[in-house]
């Protein structure tokens, strides 16, 4: 027996027995799918009926009926987006055990009218010797089948046939489906990310169904799929652990929005819509931070000494008057007295108030009562305190809190602060930053030095993606802003909250629905989206804790920006994915321990990618001594493919560079075939040579919303990180390289862009680990001068 035999149609037209089987098998296969589509169209039919009929339904009657209608409608129009989520490779794979099963593996799982499994969901346990068969470790299957299909039509079988008697050792360590692999990863890139499903390959499959419990580090080069398995283990959590994700939901954290757009397709095609997609600088609700600063700046604000600026800036609102006050009360009346106010009474209500260890906010309502006590008292004591009953000092209380000097007083000593207030605050007065930061030196401070944003409407933004983990620990450590009516509302909302919860917990008990969440079928009561319900409720809530988080491109974070993260997840039940090699922020980490040891102590552990499903080998042997020159310890990730195509470089007059650029970029555009091309500018390129290629009607900027839909997209290599084009142009490496202190790191990141072609055009001379690049002249661009 073979140990690998692949089915393509042709093959039948050609004469002999073993072509009459392959045909037999392709037509059987085709049969069985069609069976499985035609399945697939009568439950979409029947859930789509059922979803319309309740629709239908009187909204106007009862709670209780209101609640049944609504459970219903979320129950249907979740199943019915994981039926069309499934009709674009619904089957893809069959198993034949040694028990003489035959799984179909596929996007969902499917039983038919008796209710025998008739397609198993990927993410099934019995799906994983899909994945995880070797022909050194069959895991008791004797053939994994590859279903190549076009529609709803079989076109190909690839077979990996486990016969441990017949192998070569050369066979044993190969690719899972490598035909299947091989052909989607040659496929033009579309701008977006799409699944996997039918190709992931074994130790991404390791990584994918891991427990969910603690912190899983996955480090890798580039293209070794970080990103897309990490998305994979989203969905197969989701699957797995449905109870308990359900509630609290998955966040999963990019490093910014074009990032988020180009992965946002493969959970949806997954079936799987409630995961919240965010970058650092969208966790805050209200805040979008999309205003850009220094560098210096962002690695002030990333620092960890922040934490006690920001605590000290807190204290330092909390107030003492230098000299005694001097309150007038009842003013303009024959009543009127005055009270003092002393530091000495001040500071034993601050010091009161403070031992109280509460947010500011909270912590407040002690100063004030503390202040307002011993100010009763003098004035009571002036009446003649043995003359008054309790209510009379109890009068005397509550009228002085109403009196508008003490109440300013009281303003100016404690005063309640928003996050937003307390950072503009801080952000614009010199002397109060070098009164509570005097651990940053002076040159740190003025980095965070800003003008306060003018008066509404605003705009500038004003708020930076490193704004946001301060603004953050500012609300830690302030608590909400409450006024006691909002107090007393807030309670009473939560305990309505609590019945509502009570009662729909009832209800699907009493119906029997196990899959829907109580909490989901509330908010849905109050006007919730039917499809995103428990995203949406995260995105709103700050103080929310997540089922479980996914961290993408993780090396970037600050020190700062993790401090959020892990407060978004108190079971640290995490999969944290990057590449120390690539990290570009100055923030960022140059060692996964340095932050994993302080936040999750020994409970987490790293495992590893090695194989470079993206960047072509030719274009990977150039990037060897750029990696070499990040650490000599890295090991560069093995290229699973050559295409022949070695990477070149052009040389340009420095003059004539804007001219060219263009003419270059549209004439590579035309060599794509419909596929996309990049070109990656240093930071300081991006308005002369930018501005000279958005001429151009293919290309677009990457921060424009469509950039990722055009042929061409100009961007900076922190905008490319994590994405990839058919074609990438490197334009100035030399300039990249001294541009930042991570610059080696940054040029890493703009070569391993590519799953084609790479060029590099500069008017400088190339870094010298670059030398190897061959010059384009003899690729045939003789005529550019
Ligand atoms: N098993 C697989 N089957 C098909 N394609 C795969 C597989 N694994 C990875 N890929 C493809 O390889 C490319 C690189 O994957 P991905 O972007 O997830 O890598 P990465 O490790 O996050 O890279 P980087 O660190 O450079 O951002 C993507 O196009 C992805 O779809």
């Amino acid at each position: 027996m073979g140990d690998r035999f692949r089915l393509e149609p042709g093959d039948a037209d050609e004469p002999g027995t073993e072509d009459t089987v392959r045909h037999r098998e392709l037509a059987a296969e085709n049969t069985h799918v069609s069976a499985l589509y035609r399945r697939l169209d009568s439950l979409r039919d029947r859930v789509g009926a059922q979803l319309r009929e309740t629709q239908r339904q009187d909204a106007s009657g009862t709670h209780q009926g209101r609640s049944e209608r609504d459970a219903m409608e979320t129950h249907h129009a979740r199943r019915l987006t994981q039926l069309s989520a499934a009709e674009h490779g619904l089957c893809f794979g069959r198993l034949d055990t040694e028990d003489g099963e035959r799984l179909y593996v596929g996007r969902i799982g499917l039983s038919d009218e008796e209710h025998e499994p008739i397609l198993l969901d990927w993410r099934a346990p019995a799906a994983q010797g899909f994945y995880r068969a070797t022909p050194a470790s069959p895991q008791g299957v004797v053939r994994r089948r590859q279903l190549r299909t076009k529609g709803r039509r079989v076109v190909a079988l690839d077979d990996d046939v486990f016969d441990r008697e017949t192998l070569s050792d050369a066979r044993r360590g190969t690719l899972n489906g490598e035909a299947a692999l091989l052909a989607s990863l040659d496929a033009t890139r579309t701008g977006r990310m799409g699944d996997i499903v039918a190709t992931i390959q074994g130790e991404q499959d390791r990584i994918i169904r891991a427990d969910l419990p603690g912190v899983m580090v996955v480090q890798g080069g580039p293209g070794t799929g970080k990103t897309v398995v990490a998305l994979h283990r989203a969905a197969y959590l989701l699957y797995t652990y449905r109870e308990r994700l359900a509630k609290r939901g998955v966040l999963v954290v990019g490093p910014n929005s074009t990032f988020l757009r180009y992965i946002d397709e493969v959970l949806p095609s997954l079936g799987e819509n409630d995961v919240l997609l965010s970058s650092v600088g969208r966790l805050f609700p209200g805040v979008d931070a999309v205003a850009h600063e220094r560098p210096e700046t962002a690695v002030v604000k990333g620092d960890l000494r922040m934490v006690e600026v920001l605590a000290e800036a807190v204290r330092e609102r909390q107030r003492l008057p230098e000299t005694a006050w001097e309150l007038t009360i009842r003013e303009g009346t024959v009543h009127e007295e005055v009270l003092r106010l002393d530091p000495a009474l001040a500071e034993k209500a601050r010091e009161a108030a403070r031992e109280q260890r509460r947010p500011h906010n909270q912590a407040r309502s002690v100063f004030v009562h503390q202040v307002i006590g011993a100010l009763t008292r003098r004035m009571a004591g002036r009446l003649g305190q043995g003359l008054l009953r309790d209510e009379d000092v109890a009068d005397i209380a509550r009228e002085l809190r109403s009196e508008p000097q003490v109440r300013a007083a009281l303003r100016r000593l404690w005063p309640l602060l928003t996050p937003h207030q307390l950072l503009v605050d801080l952000f614009a007065a010199p002397e109060r930053l070098a009164a509570v930061a005097p651990g940053l030196d002076e040159a740190e401070r003025t980095a965070l030095l800003r003008e306060p944003p003018g008066p509404p409407p605003h705009t500038e933004p004003y708020w930076t993606p490193g704004d946001v983990p301060l603004l953050d620990e500012a609300a830690e450590l302030l608590g909400p802003v409450e006024t006691a009516a909002e107090r007393l509302a807030a309670r009473a909302a939560s305990e309505e909250r609590a019945e509502e919860l009570a009662y729909a917990k009832r209800v699907l008990t009493e119906m029997g629905i196990g899959m829907v969440d109580p909490e989901t079928l509330i908010d849905q009561h109050h006007g919730g989206s039917p499809h995103r319900p428990v995203a949406d409720r995260a995105r709103k809530d700050r103080t929310w804790a997540f089922g479980h988080i996914i961290v993408d491109e993780a090396q970037e974070l600050s020190p700062m920006a993790w401090r959020v993260l892990m407060r978004r997840c108190p079971s640290r039940s995490m999969t944290v994915v990057g590449d120390i090699a690539q990290t570009g922020a100055e923030v960022g980490l140059t060692s996964w321990e340095e932050v994993l040891n302080a936040h999750a102590g020994d409970r987490w552990r790293k495992e590893e990618l090695t194989v470079n499903y993206r960047t072509p080998a030719e274009i990977m042997d150039i990037t060897t001594d750029v990696l070499r020159s990040i650490d000599t310890r890295l090991q560069p990730p093995l290229a699973v493919r050559r295409t022949g195509v070695p990477p070149w470089s052009l040389r340009i007059e420095p003059t004539a560079l804007t001219g060219e650029l263009p003419r270059l970029v549209g004439r590579e555009i035309a060599g794509t075939g419909g596929g996309r091309l990049a070109v990656i500018v240093p930071r300081s390129r991006m308005g002369d040579l930018g501005g000279a290629l958005v001429a151009l009607r293919d290309v677009a900027l990457a921060d424009d919303p469509e950039a990722l839909g055009m042929p061409g997209v100009v961007l900076t290599v922190e905008q490319a990180k994590g994405l990839e084009f058919d074609t990438v142009l490197v334009v100035e490496p030399e300039e990249i390289l001294h541009e930042s202190p991570n610059g080696i790191r940054d040029l890493y990141v703009a070569l391993t862009r590519a799953t084609q072609r790479l060029g590099m055009v500069h008017s400088r001379e190339l870094p010298a680990m670059l030398a190897g690049v061959k010059e384009a002249r003899e690729r045939g661009y003789a005529d550019v001068p």
